[in-house]
């Protein structure tokens, strides 16, 4: 059967999630309701009908699925446009918005909240979701079978997990892109040409990556056999590794995303 998706909101993450959706063999069929014209022809290449609002959406088109991925901020007001579609399943990607205040928009409905990041365009997502009382087994499944082509899925059966993940693994690809352009910042103020800085950035995190995927080892043997005794990695490691500086700024950077969460949560 094929799986009819509504996408309110086709911006970074929803277009993610929609390119992977359209990549599955088994695609599903998927209207999409965007505000701004390019947007809604970008997702139209895809496959996707799209619409400006939901005044649009074919008379009769009864969704499996509504995945609404606008901003936290414009949830309050997206939200009683749709509890009609309440004979499928919601799904929420917004960042803090909790399953009260998506079921004070709502009504009764099965909801799940979920925590994807922009990866999941090339089938290398990572997705946190949990779901409400009212969301069955037929759903709950559903949800997986969408989410499992775009990558690594983790049912969490605690909300507030969803607010923590989203500071590691919905935020996380910001913290490597940010990651290869201090790396290429840095190769320019020892002096390597500029367009080798950047390139060298990238393939070495991007290597690095494959690599921590395909090896056996974990990161720290594979970290230990790029560090000889006394050479240059174990230099550059001493200011990293120093006095934990790394970790300790990482979990700075990852505490003050889940305090974010958590403050979008009460706005
Ligand atoms: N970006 C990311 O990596 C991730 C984002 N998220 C979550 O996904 C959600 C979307 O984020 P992101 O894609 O980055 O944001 P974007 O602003 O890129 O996308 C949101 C889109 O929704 C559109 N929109 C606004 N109002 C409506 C409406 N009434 N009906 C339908 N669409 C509307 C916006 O149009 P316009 O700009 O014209 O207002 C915009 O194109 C957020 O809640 C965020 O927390 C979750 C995980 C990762
Ligand atoms: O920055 C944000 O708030 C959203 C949620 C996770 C990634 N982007």
């Amino acid at each position: 059967m094929t799986i009819r998706l509504l996408l309110v909101g086709c911006g970074n993450m929803g277009h993610a999630m929609l390119a992977g959706w359209m990549k599955m063999a088994d695609a599903p069929e998927v209207v999409v309701v965007e505000p701004a014209a390019p947007l809604r022809e970008r997702a139209e290449a895809t496959g996707a009908l799209a619409v400006a609002d939901h005044s649009g959406i074919p008379e009769g088109f009864a969704p499996d699925v509504t995945i609404l991925a606008v901003k936290p901020q414009m949830m309050e007001q997206v939200l009683p446009g749709y509890a009609r579609f309440r004979d499928g399943c919601f799904v929420s990607i917004a960042a803090g918005t909790t399953m009260a205040a998506l079921a004070r928009g709502l009504g009764e409905a099965a909801i799940v909240r979920c925590m994807p990041n922009t990866p999941a365009a090339i089938g290398r997502g990572v997705f946190g979701f949990t779901a409400n009382a009212a969301v069955t087994a037929e759903q709950r499944a559903l949800v997986r079978r969408l989410l499992e082509p775009s990558g690594r899925v983790f049912e969490l059966d605690d909300e507030t997990m969803i607010d923590r993940i989203t500071a590691v693994s919905g935020s996380g690809p910001a913290y490597l892109f940010h990651f290869i352009e201090a790396l290429a910042d840095a190769a320019r103020a020892i002096g390597l040409p500029d367009d080798v800085a950047t390139e060298a950035a990238r393939q070495t995190v991007f290597g690095a990556a494959a690599l921590a995927e395909a090896a056996p080892e974990d990161a720290a043997a594979l970290r230990r056999a790029v560090t000889s005794p006394g050479g240059t990695t174990a230099a550059a490691l001493d200011v990293l590794m120093g006095e934990d500086r790394l970790t300790r700024l990482m979990t700075e950077a990852v505490r003050a995303a889940f305090a974010r969460a958590e403050e979008l949560g009460k706005q």
